[in-house]
């Protein structure tokens, strides 16, 4: 695991990150997001210590990294294994040289460092591309092999600096599934830092937003997107175009408020109306085995009035800026 404690770093008077807090669990997967500017950069570089922080401490299995010497702290690095955007692979190797590359610094033996890395090409899915050198291979293969060799020093903690940033959505959620895969089978606590919103959404356990230096909000994702009063959990909630209401019928948003939603409310609340429940859009997904997101309706404008109500007896909410758009609509 790896805790940052009151961590602060600053070039001059520039505070450029203050107080910052939090601690990732082996096995679990926090997400820094945050505008450009926020200071995710210099976290990234903090945390594997690249930079010294100005105070404040970065502790990964109980061992304070900022209190090491030079010396001890080139040993210890080795526990945060660091995965960049696509561009940090040496062009000149191919993949399976690229990702031998930490394991030569160690002055590992060549038959072992060989047998370690058939084992990572393997494990993220590129043995038939070894030999491949980085401009033969797609964004999504290249960012494999960055982290492969992130892994190649068998490390604690992985730290992933924007990613999947430039990659299209379906090679995010390729790279997504993979660092997935790799918390559960090697137990990793990864962090996970971008200025994606819906990357966090597929990936995160946890999320914090950083802005201007300053974690200003943070929690379980599941909590946040639930937590109507939660600004953070409404900028991560799926955007979506939602189809047009039938003239005459009433828009209302519902957010899934509650993990026991039942799956087939929308015919219950159309019962329950006694007129039916017309779906105009959706965004929602299971995270954590719970679902979250949020639905928009249609329904008839006589009956509006006691949607809220039988919304909330299946768990669901309007908020207020949705009993806003619910008034414009009606107006
Ligand atoms: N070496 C430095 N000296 C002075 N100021 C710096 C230095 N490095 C970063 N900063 C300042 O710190 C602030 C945060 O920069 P940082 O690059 O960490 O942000 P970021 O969130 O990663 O932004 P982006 O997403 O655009 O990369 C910026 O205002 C930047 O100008």
């Amino acid at each position: 695991m790896i805790e940052v404690n009151d961590l602060t770093k600053a070039y001059g008077d520039t505070v450029v990150l203050d107080g910052l807090n939090f601690g990732v669990d082996s096995g679990e997967i926090f997400a820094v997001v945050g505008p450009s500017g926020a200071g995710k950069s210099t976290l990234a570089q903090c945390i594997n210590l690249l930079e010294r922080p100005t105070s404040g401490s970065v502790v990964v299995n109980g061992e304070d990294l900022t209190r090491l010497s030079h010396k001890q702290l080139r040993v210890a690095r080795r526990r945060i294994g660091t995965v960049f955007q696509s561009s940090s692979l040496l062009s000149r190797r191919t993949a399976a040289e690229n990702i031998a590359l930490p394991l030569e610094y160690l002055g590992v033996t060549k038959g072992e460092a060989t047998r370690r890395v058939q084992e990572l090409l393997d494990r993220v899915g590129l043995t038939e591309r070894a030999d491949a050198y980085p401009f033969q291979l797609s964004g999504g293969q290249r960012q494999r092999v960055g982290i492969a060799r992130a892994l190649a020093l068998r490390p604690a903690v992985l730290l992933s600096d924007e990613a999947t940033s430039g990659l299209d959505p379906h090679t995010t959620s390729s790279v997504v599934s993979l660092l997935r895969e790799l918390r559960d089978d090697l137990n990793l606590a990864i962090v996970f830092i971008t200025h994606e919103m819906n990357t966090v959404l597929e990936i995160a356990d946890s999320v914090a937003r950083l802005d201007r230096g300053r974690i200003v909000e943070s929690g379980r994702l599941v909590d946040l997107l639930t937590d109507h009063s939660s600004a953070l959990g409404r900028d991560l909630q799926p955007q979506r175009l939602d189809g047009a209401a039938k003239p005459g019928d009433a828009v209302w948003v519902a957010t899934y408020d509650s993990p026991d939603v039942p799956a087939d409310w929308i015919g219950r609340v159309a019962d329950e109306l006694g007129t039916p429940v017309a779906l105009l859009g959706a965004s929602v997904q299971v995270v954590g085995g719970v679902s979250v997101g949020s639905v928009t309706i249609g329904v008839a404008e006589n009956v509006s009035g006691r949607v809220p109500a039988a919304l909330a007896r299946f768990g669901l909410q309007t908020s207020s800026h949705n009993a806003a758009r619910e008034l414009e609509v009606v107006a």
